[in-house]
């Protein structure tokens, strides 16, 4: 079985430097190795890693209402979304390794171009699903989801050239949620969407949360799994952009994407928000062994 591994070095969907340094971080960490030695025929993208950087670079790249880098994360994702649909149309399993997670918007959209009934799996201590009307912060990684459902305000030029609304609100679970504004709040509600927040993994334990989120999702479906490493607690994933204490533990984080891995319905996976430029060092090395970790999780590495 291939894995195609797509590294993005993005970081225009949010404003601290060093996200984009996470795909680079991840496969000096030894990562490509890790995964043949799980029996993968791995390939890496290294022309799309390129290409992206300049991609990220637009000229007068402000000014559509409050939103930051529009045509940056407009161009970027819009990309994305063309090689994970190449990468899944040739039979692989794509692997995004960001990069801010603003890159949900390509990645997602390029499975559905491919399983249109996939169903999506979204880890993090928030829902990213602002749309450009509700965003505070005008930052895009809060906002994929919103784009991908087609929500209002989000049919604006660039990203309505190439991205046309592809998710259902059925379709998507999330896991590890505690930090969401009001606004979405009122959407996830309005939209009856299945919502997993960290008081539902203390009441009811990882193992169940689990079952329930599968459930969810049938055993028949393709599944897309998107992990923001901020859904780790602080003190397990440290170096990442908009930590939020109160989160998952490492054995929580990865018996999620074991559980998953173990349905055989995975076809994609997103790994992001790891900026190895937060912290010192040991932290910086921490996050990034455990963006390793989750993703040889991802492609059926077992403890037993
Ligand atoms: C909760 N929404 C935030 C964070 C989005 C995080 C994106 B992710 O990819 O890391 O998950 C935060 C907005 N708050 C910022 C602080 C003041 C209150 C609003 C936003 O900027 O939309
Ligand atoms: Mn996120
Ligand atoms: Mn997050
Ligand atoms: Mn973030």
């Amino acid at each position: 079985a291939s894995v195609e591994v797509l590294g993005y070095p993005f970081s225009g969907g949010q404003p601290r430097g060093g996200v984009d340094e996470g795909p680079e971080a991840l496969v000096k960490a030894g990562l490509l190795d890790q995964l043949s030695a799980l029996g993968w025929e791995v390939k890496f993208n290294s022309q799309a890693m390129n290409d992206v950087r300049e991609l990220a670079v637009q000229e007068h790249d402000s000014g559509i209402g409050k939103m930051h880098k529009p045509l940056a994360v407009s161009a970027v994702n819009e990309r994305v979304a063309a090689d994970v649909a190449a990468i899944q149309e040739r039979g692989a399993l794509s692997l995004t390794l960001g990069g801010d997670h603003s890159l949900g918007m390509g990645t997602v959209a390029g499975t559905k171009r491919r399983f249109p009934e996939a169903a999506l799996i979204w880890v993090d201590a928030h829902a990213d699903i602002n749309t450009p009307l509700t965003t505070d912060s005008g930052n895009l990684h809060g906002c994929p989801v919103s784009f991908l459902l087609g929500l209002e305000g989000t049919d604006v030029p660039p990203f309505n050239v190439w991205l046309q609304p592809c998710l259902r609100p059925e379709d998507i679970v999330y896991i590890g949620l505690r930090d969401i504004d009001d606004k979405e709040k009122r959407i996830l509600r309005e939209l009856g969407i299945k919502v997993f927040t960290m008081h539902d993994v203390d009441a009811h334990g990882i193992g169940r949360v689990m079952e329930r989120v599968l459930a969810h999702v049938g055993a028949a479906r393709p599944i897309h799994l998107s992990f923001d490493v901020d859904a780790l607690d602080p003190t397990v994933a440290p170096s990442t952009g908009t930590p939020v204490r109160g989160g998952l533990t490492f054995r929580e984080g990865h018996y999620i994407v074991e559980a998953i891995a173990e349905t055989g319905n995975l076809v994609a996976v997103d790994i992001v928000e790891v900026n190895p430029a937060l912290e010192d060092e040991a932290s910086a090395a921490q996050t990034v062994a455990i963006g390793c970790s989750l993703s040889r999780a991802a492609l059926g590495e077992t403890l037993f």
